[in-house]
């Protein structure tokens, strides 16, 4: 007979086979080309963000919600994700009273809408009935009280708005909703002389995850009528909505990136998936040129030819890599290089998934400018400081920069003629200046030169040089790319790390020519320079 008090739905996503680690899903998963699906809510949903907690587990001074990752609290990625959810009306984030102050700082600073801060209570399950009654405060418009109150831990910053949308509606549907994962360990319960007792069958249980759901009513209900022992040692608000309404939380199965960050290796964890997330795609503008279109469109060819080879992607012949231009054919490889595919994975921290390629950022595309966080700026003409300074003013009022630092890199291409004098198309200084006024608004500028090259090698250095600046974009971080030369040494260990040496603060760049181009410039120039505005002249 069906266990019918616990009703499982699992996941499209199958659970012995974890989803991609943790990532902020900015929209839905796979091209970029595509605005999130708009999902129809027909009912106003809020959330209760408990985030009172005193961090005993962590062992730190600062309690984990308010940890800072790339110069942002935790908690603030959490609110993010939740504000991003078009049919999300309100959020409530329930902090301990010393905090309040501290809480209310994070919002303004990083400008988070649809929030609300009530003080917490010593217990968790307080903690969140302040939130559930700030929700249904007399003297809020009735219209304001939420039919679905959804109740997530502030210390899980990875929630997916799909899977929030499935616990919603089994929510209204059922009263109590609540993700499950599978379990890791066997469960075994204890003598209390520190025995065992017996074990129980794993398969038979789950682990209760958040986000969980619930209908105000139910959630309210349930936190009137119980006791005082539930609100000083329970955990588990399925099981209150259980006992004192009687009703069934149906279960759902969730990505593996609902964990909880609770001990001082989850932050570590934390640190690392968000720094992940943050190099994940990348957008270039062409300004609609048919040169910059062509380059750029040689650019998302190369990232997706080294994302297939990451991905065990076909097309490596004899265990090479044939790098081709946009709108070549097969046999038009970008240049005669051929890249043996050890060194090729070796050689780039292959971070883009997926690269767009768009003429400017109006109209529709301005989604772009609340999805990336890595802009390439393609270029062909000397005003090209001026595209960037117009790219920069979007992104500042497209406030994302507020969140995280984000990246631009120009690359301009330039002819023969172009250089002939100067030897730059654009004056460093020029750059470095603009780099300086935009880092202080949190986006790190970095420059491209890029000669017309009779032989493409140089895009695939190119492509290094971008995800290498992508990838190691934290204000500081930069990557110093050796010249052709060590590059190749470097490669030869396959060894991502040689190939981006990070130094800190400052960096060595060798600017070169293809090596392999008839029209070889002279040896390659040194160039030192500190912080963003980096320029690299190919
Ligand atoms: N009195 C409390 C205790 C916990 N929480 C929140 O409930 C969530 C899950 O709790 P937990 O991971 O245990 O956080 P802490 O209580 O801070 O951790 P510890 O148990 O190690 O002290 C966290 O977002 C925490 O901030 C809360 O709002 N009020
Ligand atoms: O005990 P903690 O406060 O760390 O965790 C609280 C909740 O996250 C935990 O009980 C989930 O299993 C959801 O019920």
């Amino acid at each position: 007979m069906e266990d019918h008090h616990k009703k499982m739905q699992s996941d499209s996503c199958d659970p012995d086979r974890p989803t991609h680690p943790g990532t902020f899903p900015t929209c839905e998963a796979g091209r970029s080309d595509h605005q999130p699906a708009e999902r129809s809510v027909d009912f106003p949903v809020s959330v209760v963000l408990p985030a009172g907690g005193h961090r005993e587990r962590t062992g730190l001074q600062t309690p984990k919600q308010f940890c800072l990752f790339m110069g942002r609290p935790l908690i603030s990625y959490t609110i993010q994700a939740f504000e991003r959810v078009s049919w999300i009306q309100s959020i409530v984030v329930v902090v301990a009273r010393e905090h309040m102050d501290l809480m209310t700082d994070i919002v303004q600073q990083f400008q988070h809408t649809k929030v609300r801060v009530v003080p917490g209570g010593s217990t968790r399950h307080r903690s969140i009935y302040n939130g559930v009654l700030a929700l249904g405060e007399e003297g809020r418009l009735v219209a304001d009280k939420p039919k679905v109150v959804l109740i997530h831990d502030a210390v899980r910053p990875f929630v997916e708005e799909d899977f929030l949308y499935k616990i919603a509606m089994a929510a209204k549907e059922q009263g109590a909703a609540g993700a499950i994962r599978p379990l890791v360990s066997t469960v075994i319960a204890t003598t209390s002389e520190g025995y065992l007792d017996h074990s129980l069958e794993r398969a038979k249980y789950r682990a209760s995850e958040m986000p969980q759901g619930f209908t105000y009513d139910v959630i309210y209900q349930a936190y009137q009528k119980c006791s005082e022992s539930d609100f000083e040692f329970g955990t588990e608000c399925l099981h209150l909505a259980l006992q004192y309404c009687g009703t069934n939380a149906k279960l759902i199965q969730g990505p593996p990136t609902l964990w909880k960050v609770t001990y001082k290796r989850d932050l570590a964890a934390a640190e690392s998936i968000i720094k992940d997330t943050l190099s994940r795609s990348a957008c270039a503008i062409t300004g609609g040129s048919a040169q910059a279109v062509t380059l750029a469109g040689a650019l998302q060819e190369a990232v997706g030819a080294l994302n297939m080879l990451h991905l065990g992607g076909p097309d490596v012949s004899n265990g090479r890599i044939w790098l081709s231009r946009a709108g070549l054919g097969p046999r038009d490889r970008l240049g005669s290089v051929s890249v043996s595919v050890d060194r090729l994975i070796g050689a780039i921290p292959l971070r883009w998934p997926e690269l767009a390629v768009i003429p400017d950022l109006t109209g529709e595309n301005g989604w772009y400018l609340l999805k990336d966080w890595n802009f390439i700026q393609v270029s062909v003409n000397r005003s090209c400081l001026s595209e960037v300074e117009a790219l920069l003013t979007d992104l500042e009022a497209a406030k994302q920069a507020l969140l995280h630092p984000l990246v631009v890199i120009l690359v301009l291409l330039s002819g023969s003629d172009e250089l002939s004098v100067s030897g730059r198309a654009v004056e460093p200084e020029a750059i470095m200046d603009l780099a300086s006024a935009a880092k202080l608004r949190n986006i790190l500028l970095y420059g491209i030169q890029l000669h017309q090259s009779k032989r493409d090698y140089v895009i695939f250095r190119m492509v290094a040089h971008l995800s290498c600046l992508a990838h190691n974009k934290t204000a500081g971080n930069t990557c110093s790319v050796p010249c052709k030369e060590r590059l190749e040494r470097s490669t030869r260990r396959s060894d991502a790390g040689s190939l981006a040496a990070i130094n800190h603060g400052q960096a060595r760049f060798h600017a070169h020519r293809s090596h392999t181009s008839s029209h070889s410039r002279p040896d390659p120039e040194q160039t030192v320079l500190r912080g963003a505005g980096r320029i690299l002249y190919y």
